[in-house]
């Protein structure tokens, strides 16, 4: 199926993010058929389509996280900041700290919630107590789940509720001051008071950071994202401002899509 992508705004600020003819094969099966998507800073995108369409592999083309998979080729360019991300000897671990990863279940090691934020520090260079308690404050309020946990910090973190689990997970992100945050479904696992949470979080959070967000969440994408990728079997058929994709959509797979003609 050939589907013409409308062409991501290149004029305005340089991209953050810049993804030229993407294809990704899980052995003979193409998950992704030439995926052109730039993201600018500090906003939020969310990348929409049904089940099976790419997202969740899309996603994690942009901080290597398929590499992990066997049988996985890739060709295309990711570049960060202008820099192929693919490029060789380029160093995984240190780019999934610019390029942090928050996913659809909660998944707090079994640690003390001090501990897991402070996960990724730790594995860099020494810091003092004083930096680890300051950073540890800064990630959980920044993650909206302060109030909640300052007085266990040194309880294990399993002993959480869902939703407090996801928001230490998006703290654990956070306390190593990445550049972009990666988030597959995250409140899809939660309840509706948890998932108003993050929502809210997120867009507090987007003055900071760069946001790109997998969801099925047809409202959550037009409460909270600046712009709007819709993708159908490993296509980008549309990317635009939020208000375009769900009001004024040119493409009419995406109109289908939005009004829950399929998916
Ligand atoms: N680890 C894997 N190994 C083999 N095939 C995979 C793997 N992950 C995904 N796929 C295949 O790649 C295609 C795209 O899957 P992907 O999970 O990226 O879609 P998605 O849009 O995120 O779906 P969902 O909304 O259900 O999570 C599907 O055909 C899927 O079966």
């Amino acid at each position: 199926m050939a589907i013409e992508a409308t062409e991501p705004d290149k004029t305005a600020a340089p991209p953050i993010i810049d993804t030229e003819d993407v294809h990704l094969w899980y052995g003979s099966n193409e998950a992704l058929k030439g995926i052109n998507l730039t993201f600018k800073e500090h906003e939020i995108t969310a990348l929409i389509g049904p089940s099976g369409c790419g997202k969740s592999t899309y996603l994690r083309t942009l901080n290597r996280m398929n590499d992990l998979i066997p049988g996985v080729t890739i060709k295309g360019e990711v570049k960060l900041k202008g820099k192929d991300i693919y490029a060789p000897g380029n160093d995984t671990v240190s780019l999934r700290k610019e390029v942090g990863m928050v996913f659809q279940q909660p998944n707090p090691f079994p640690f003390s919630i001090y501990d897991n934020v402070t996960y990724g520090l730790r594995l860099g260079k020494q810091h003092t107590r004083e930096q680890l308690d300051e950073a540890v404050e800064t990630a959980l309020r920044q993650a909206a789940v302060w109030e909640e946990v300052k007085d266990k910090l040194h309880d294990s973190a399993l002993g959480l509720s869902g939703g407090q689990q996801q928001r230490v997970c998006i703290a654990r992100v956070l306390a190593v001051k990445p550049d972009v945050v990666l988030l597959d479904e995250p409140t899809s696992a939660l309840d509706p008071i948890s998932s108003s949470q993050i929502e809210s979080m997120l867009v507090a959070l987007k003055k900071d950071y760069t946001i790109i967000l997998v969801t099925h969440n047809m409202s959550q994408a037009s409460r909270i994202s600046d712009r709007t990728a819709f993708f159908l079997q490993g296509h980008l058929v549309e990317y635009d401002d939020t208000k375009t994709i769900f009001l004024n959509p040119h493409k009419k797979e995406t109109e289908d899509y939005i009004s829950g003609r399929f998916g």
